[in-house]
């Protein structure tokens, strides 16, 4: 059987740190703030921007959530970002994803600041990132890096697999392998035999939407497998890896729920008070 790695506990380690550095920072006289927004009524979405609401307040961080109705314009919200770009109460914005089909996503994440853009979207922190410079990271990925640290999982020289492309996991997550040495293969729907890729994976990324994608005949022996997908079938909620065949392959598993989903709100939450003591003029290493 897989060692599985335990994100839920993980991310209460992590959002433990995040409540003593932002302890320090109150007794210093300042509050980290974030500001969630959310637009219309899709209930995943309107539970992830409650559970980072609830988790902003806990460790300390002043949070609001603004939810407006699924009819709002891009021009409302456009103004709305602009406002709260210059709003000193906040240093991290984020808009919940995905956004109504009227809205262009691209033209809404390019207008947070990219100080205040602590999901790491806004071109330049991808541009950021790209080069090696300093730079917001997106919560998911930076999430499954601080995982793989906190299990003692050294990814240098390693064969890390990517399946999926997006720009909030598989890309940024290529990203960060590249930067932590390992050799990295990034898969994606139109990769003809796959397969002969994952088996040769030691670390392997599942992040390609599609439930129980990833069987235990295509995992090598011992690999890790990180499953960032997050799939409701009949109402019940499963990852693009099989667990009951991977389970009996792999050297460590993340589940699903209850693996890498914990720590993107966690890395959220690390994000926000990096961006408040970057505005704040503290010693940090994300200077844009
Ligand atoms: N602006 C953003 N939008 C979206 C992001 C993001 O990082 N920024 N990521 C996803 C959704 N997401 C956060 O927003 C997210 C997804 C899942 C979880 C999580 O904790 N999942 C639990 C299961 C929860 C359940 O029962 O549904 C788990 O895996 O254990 C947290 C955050 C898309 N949009």
């Amino acid at each position: 059987m897989a060692q599985l790695i335990d994100g839920k506990q993980w991310a209460l380690v992590s959002r433990e740190e995040t409540a003593k550095t932002v302890s320090d920072l109150k007794t210093n006289g300042f509050t980290p703030g974030l500001v969630v927004i959310l637009l219309g009524e899709h209930p995943a979405s309107m539970s992830y921007v409650k559970g980072k609401d609830k988790a902003a307040t806990a460790v300390g961080i002043h949070s609001e959530l603004i939810q407006l109705p699924t009819s709002t314009t891009e021009a409302a919200l456009l103004q709305l970002i602009e406002r709260l770009n210059h709003d000193d109460r906040y240093h991290g914005i984020l808009v919940q994803l995905p956004l109504p089909q009227h809205m262009n996503e691209e033209t809404v994440i390019r207008a947070i600041s990219p100080q205040k853009d602590v999901d790491g979207f806004h071109p330049l922190n991808v541009g950021a990132l790209t080069s090696g410079l300093p730079g917001f990271i997106p919560c998911t990925p930076l999430g499954v890096m601080k995982l793989l640290a906190y299990e003692g999982i050294s990814v240098e020289g390693k064969n890390a697999v990517v399946i999926g492309r997006s720009n909030i996991v598989g890309k940024p997550m290529a990203q960060l392998l590249l930067r932590a040495n390992a050799t990295v293969t990034i898969c994606h729907s139109k990769t003809h035999n796959l397969a002969s890729f994952t088996r040769e994976a030691d670390l392997l990324i599942a992040a390609i939407g599609r439930p129980n994608f990833i069987t235990g005949d295509i995992v090598k022996p011992g690999a890790t497998v990180i499953d960032v997908g997050i799939n409701r079938v009949d109402g019940k909620l499963c990852g693009d890896v099989e667990f009951s065949t991977v389970d009996h392959v792999a050297g460590f598993l993340t589940p699903v729920p209850g693996g890498v989903g914990p720590m993107t709100i966690a890395m959220l939450l690390h994000n926000t008070v990096e961006a408040a003591m970057l505005m704040a003029n503290m010693d940090t290493d994300k200077a844009l």
